[in-house]
């Protein structure tokens, strides 16, 4: 059963049609990894989808029902989390308190439950050492894993990944890659956008290639990967 149905989008920024008619489906526990150039609108449909922007025409299901009339923060509580490509912690407060915002904002939890969440959350995502630390302090790495640590605070039941292995070393992307493995077997389902492609090839089921906000092709890794497609478009090569 699909969990998620993005069915016939599109949205455009003046005269810039940045999403054109796009439709895909992510089952439930599924990953699938989504590529495109610079500028394709890969960004623009994780707004979409979390409720950022609106788009101009078209659809978004979770569980079958309509979700365009919930604003970020319902999409949240309804269970979407995100990442963001650069990743905006509040730099002021330490790692625990801002993934206690995220636990309290994103549950109904009552302080101590939000607390609890929190520090589970920092386990997971190997930031517990951190957790008193200033955000703005934090390592490349460990900012992302902060990212992550705020999606997962929220308790989703789909996780968008923005360019999280981004900027990372080839050791802190294969730790990130362990991290978000362990995340989907806890029953996650994944939608990531990613440059890094074997990072997305050794976690997704699916891909999906997107070009001027048009779903170029979607398939397994493979048959993507080996598209004449994805080949002449995303790498240049014809
Ligand atoms: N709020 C906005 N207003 C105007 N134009 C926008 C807005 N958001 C995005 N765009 C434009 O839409 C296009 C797609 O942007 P988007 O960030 O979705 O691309 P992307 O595929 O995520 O790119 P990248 O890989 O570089 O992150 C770009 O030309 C961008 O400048």
């Amino acid at each position: 059963m699909s969990l998620l149905k993005v069915q016939n989008v599109s949205k455009s920024f003046g005269s810039l049609k940045v999403t054109n008619d796009l439709s895909f489906e992510l089952k439930r526990g599924e990953a699938i990894g989504i590529l495109g150039p610079n500028g394709a609108g890969k960004t623009t449909l994780f707004n979409l989808i979390s409720g950022d922007i609106t788009p101009d025409s078209g659809e978004i299901l979770f569980n079958d029902k309509s979700i365009l009339a919930l604003s970020s923060s319902d999409r949240c509580v309804a269970g979407f989390g995100r990442t963001y490509q650069i990743p905006q912690p509040f730099e002021g407060m330490s790692v625990f308190e801002n993934v206690l915002v995220g636990a309290v904002y994103g549950n109904n939890y009552s302080e101590k439950e939000a607390e609890e969440l929190a520090l589970y959350v920092l386990e997971q995502t190997g930031l517990i050492d951190k957790a008193e630390a200033l955000a703005g302090t934090l390592s490349l790495l460990e900012r992302k894993r902060l990212e992550l640590a705020k999606a997962l605070s929220t308790q989703p039941k789909v996780l968008l990944l923005d360019e999280i292995a981004g900027g990372l070393t080839e050791q802190e992307v294969f730790e990130l890659i362990e991290l978000i493995k362990d995340i989907r077997k806890a029953g996650v389902s994944i939608i990531w956008i990613e440059h890094i492609v074997h990072a997305l090839l050794s976690v997704v089921d699916r891909l999906i290639a997107i070009n001027f906000g048009e779903l170029l092709i979607e398939g397994t890794p493979e048959d993507v990967m080996n598209s004449s497609e994805v080949k002449e478009v995303y790498m240049g090569i014809e």
